[in-house]
């Protein structure tokens, strides 16, 4: 079953002149760790919410672990969502009044096929992927979300994603607040973390000196011949 699967997704933003989405074909392989690329504006963040299944998208456009997104009611998307996709953006949405552990675990408390896809007790899961992405002080792990840094919010936020292995991880330029040396730190571990946990990936960034860690980069403006 590919984790991705994208046939003649078409979208227009309300009111807009033009598609933003046009795209005959895209897959996305089992394990396969993908760079998507594209100027500002060009739709990339639009395609993730396609994906996502967070706007609507036409029946029979995209296929996520096999399921027709556009074909699930808006409920069922939340939870199908949920159950197989493991999100990471920009602003990295922690609930600031929870703990770095008790973020992590979210995931676990909305999705039962995550929670039983984690093989140790949950908390002891999150506090190991917390661990393997660098966070390992017992105040950063137990304190409120609020008070972390950038760098470590970032870290909490893919460890959330990662948790409970969804067939998916999209990852929307999550290290464009990091510097160089941080930002391949960050990308690395992300890699091996998807890699352990079966999850393929797809990772938005303009940032070319990040192409050497993926297995190959899509741009945008190539998929999307349609737009033009
Ligand atoms: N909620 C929305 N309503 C209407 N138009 C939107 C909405 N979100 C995005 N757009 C429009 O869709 C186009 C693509 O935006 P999108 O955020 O997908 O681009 P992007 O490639 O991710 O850009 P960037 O690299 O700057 O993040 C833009 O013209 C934007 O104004």
């Amino acid at each position: 079953m590919k984790p991705i699967e994208l046939k003649s997704l078409q979208y227009r933003w309300a009111g807009a002149p033009r598609l933003i989405l046009d795209i005959d074909t895209f897959e996305l392989r089992a394990n396969e760790k993908v760079m998507l690329r594209g100027p500002s504006g060009s739709g990339k963040s639009t395609l993730l919410s396609a994906i996502a299944g967070v706007i609507d998208i036409p029946k029979a456009s995209v296929f996520v672990a096999g399921t027709d997104v556009g074909g699930l009611s808006g409920r069922d998307r939340d939870r199908f969502r949920v159950d197989h996709i493991g999100l990471i953006f920009q602003v990295f949405n922690l609930l600031p009044w929870l703990s770095a552990i008790e973020n992590v675990l979210l995931p676990c408390r909305f999705s039962t096929l995550r929670r039983e896809k984690v093989a140790a007790e949950p908390k002891t899961t999150a506090i190991r992927l917390l661990n393997e992405l660098g966070l390992t002080d017992p105040k950063t792990l137990n304190g409120p979300a609020s008070a972390l840094s950038i760098g470590q919010q970032q870290r909490v936020a893919a460890a959330r994603a990662l948790i409970g292995a969804p067939e998916v991880v999209l990852a929307d330029e999550p290290t464009s607040a990091l510097d160089e040396e941080a930002k391949d730190a960050f990308v690395e571990l992300l890699l091996r973390e998807c890699n352990a946990s079966g999850s393929s990936l797809l990772f938005v960034s303009h940032d070319r000196t990040l192409e050497k860690h993926f297995d190959r980069t899509v741009e945008l403006g190539v998929l999307n011949s349609g737009t033009k």
